[in-house]
């Protein structure tokens, strides 16, 4: 090759380069201004939507208004927004997708209520429902449509207002044993409801009672169920940041370290259908629930993960919520003890001190009911109302659009926390629901709070929950004097009525307090009756030969 041919082959090569350069840095212009383009249409369209929507902050392009989100308890911060923007009803947008809260009981009953068929659905959730890997196998989450009714009727089977009267044996049996435990373990009063709670539902599911306080149903489970709950507040970090960015779920596990929480999802399913495959082999006990719901499984073609969660919401949607419940009456009790005397009165007149209260003294305890109200609506266990709800087509509130699919959420603190309704909100006054006084308010509806939900969604263990809850309180408010505890100084030490978690479920931070029989008699009715209630319950003994950690690495059950 001459010196000249080797300069011109120079030449071209390099002309080649710069031509290859020049194509990739059109590309790559190209393909930044087609993504600005649509960045600024789906933009121009959010702002477009946006004007219909109720009011609230204006969104940014892709991640909405996820970056105002407060890193705790954005109920109470959507409560500050609806009145800023004096609005009951606002927007607010998770990334791309704009939500819907209802700050206020009216537009909630309005709404959720009176448009009960409009809004049974609920709306796509990728980190509650998707990722946890049971999705549209479980009640909770499920679309509104046929296989939901399938799973409504199975549960109200389990847990309808006609079956749960036929539970009120052993539901007050096993409260009985809850004010036993307490008598002598006081210190630990939190697990002795967590047990009460967690056997309740362990005997309708199972025919197996929780007899301690160290059985993995208490010590995992509801640990798990805690630990879910904190994750599923609508938030800016993981994993619930993945609602505003869902790309962030697409990447395979093996390279996605965020993914990693989530496991290989469905382990829950397989845990509960193991103790529910055992139990239906082994229970001596009629009406035991997963006996019927294996008989009833061929006629409703129900697979194993199904089976799974509808014994399983037993646990994740009974047991939390009703032992928290109980401690928010503890720390209401030592909060407020000027609410206490006059329980203490009703009690000691209707009931006395040789026996503790039963739902035959219901009708006679206007106080006590009214209390067990209060409980419900001070600090209510779901804080959000459980749950999204979702309109299964567009629907309109005062002009508003609230489009189909979207997500709907009913904000409980917000509503119970309004002072048109409930005047000095923080103030916890059973009076409020007596009717004769001037405590009392109009409410949209009859039993004057929302803590179960709406609608067709409402909570379908709602009326065992009521039940268990008033014959726990009736029963704890009649045995003891619950106060604040005291230091070694004798000086009372201060609990505080807004240390809660940050969870969807929320109870108290932990607190101490003290908890002492009110009377030598009433001590002397606890132990007989506490004794008498065990014997009672000992049908109900039994053994699991699983636990939760067994299931960590198995795969799902189909
Ligand atoms: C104090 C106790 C309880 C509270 C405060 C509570 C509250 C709630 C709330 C707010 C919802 C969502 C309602 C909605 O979407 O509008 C719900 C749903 C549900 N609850 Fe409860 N609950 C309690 C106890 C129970 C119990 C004991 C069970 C069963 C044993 C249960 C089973 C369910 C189920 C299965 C759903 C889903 C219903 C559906 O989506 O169709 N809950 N609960």
């Amino acid at each position: 090759m001459s010196a000249n041919h080797l300069v011109e082959s120079l030449d071209s090569k390099r002309l080649e380069g710069s031509i290859l350069t020049l194509d990739l840095s059109l590309l790559f212009i190209g393909l930044l201004c087609l993504g600005l383009v649509t960045l600024l249409a789906d933009y121009a369209y959010m702002l477009y939507i946006h004007r219909k929507l109720p009011p609230g902050p204006i969104p940014l392009p892709l991640i909405g208004n996820t970056h105002l989100l407060p890193e705790n308890k954005p109920w109470i911060y959507f409560e500050a927004l609806a009145k800023q923007y004096d609005s009951p009803v606002i927007t607010f947008w998770i990334g791309r997708n704009p939500t819907i809260w209802i700050n206020d009981a009216w537009a909630a009953s309005e709404l959720l209520d009176k448009k009960a068929a409009l809004y049974a659905s609920r709306p796509r959730m990728l980190v509650f429902s998707e990722l946890s890997g049971v999705g549209q196998y479980n009640l909770v989450n499920m679309y509104y449509g046929d296989r939901w009714r399938v799973h409504r009727k199975l549960t109200h089977q389990g847990v309808g207002l006609q079956q749960v009267r036929k539970y009120r044996g052993f539901q007050n049996n096993e409260s009985q044993v809850m004010a036993f435990n307490i008598l002598h373990d006081p210190e630990r009063f939190v697990t002795h409801m967590e047990r009460y709670a967690t056997s309740v539902v362990s005997i309708i599911g199972f025919g197996r009672r929780v007899a301690s306080i160290s059985d993995p149903l208490i010590t995992q489970v509801l640990a798990i169920m805690q630990r879910a709950a904190e994750l599923n507040v609508p938030g800016k970090s993981f994993p619930m940041i993945m609602e505003t960015f869902p790309w962030l779920a697409k990447f395979p596990k093996r390279i996605a370290p965020w993914l990693k929480p989530f496991g290989k999802g469905g382990r829950g399913s397989a845990f509960y259908y193991a103790l529910a495959d055992e139990a239906n082999k082994t229970s001596q006990q009629e009406p035991c629930y997963v006996k019927q719901l294996f008989r009833e499984a061929p006629k409703y073609n129900l697979i194993p993960t199904e089976i799974a969660s509808l014994t399983g919401n037993l646990f994740g949607a009974g047991s939390d919520t009703s032992s928290s419940t109980l401690v928010t009456f503890a720390l209401a009790c030592c909060a407020f003890p000027e609410t206490l005397p006059a329980a203490w009165e009703e009690l000691d007149r209707v009931v006395g001190s040789h026996r503790s209260p039963s739902w035959e003294d219901e009708p006679h305890l206007p106080y006590v009911k009214a209390f067990v109200k209060e409980v419900f609506r001070w600090r209510s266990v779901a804080i959000i109302g459980g749950q999204p709800h979702s309109p299964t087509k567009d629907d309109y509130w005062k002009g508003y659009l609230i489009p189909k699919n979207s997500w709907v959420q009913g904000n409980t603190w917000a509503i119970h926390h309004n002072e048109r309704e409930f005047p000095e909100p923080d103030r916890f006054n059973p009076n409020r629901f007596l009717c004769d006084s001037s405590d009392s308010r109009p409410f949209p509806n009859d039993k004057g709070y929302m803590t179960f939900g709406w609608g067709r969604r409402v909570c379908s263990g709602q009326g065992l929950a009521e039940q268990g809850t008033f014959i726990s309180i009736a029963r704890l408010l009649w045995a003891f004097r619950i106060e604040k505890a005291r230091n070694k100084d004798g000086q009372e030490v201060p609990v505080d009525i807004f240390a809660y978690t940050n969870g969807l479920n929320m109870r108290p931070e932990p607190f101490s307090c003290s908890i002492v029989p009110r009377s030598e008699p009433i001590r002397d009715t606890i132990v007989a009756e506490g004794k008498e209630a065990l014997l009672e319950l000992s049908v109900y003994d039994g053994e699991t030969k699983y636990t939760l950690s067994q299931f960590y690495e198995k795969p799902n059950v189909g």
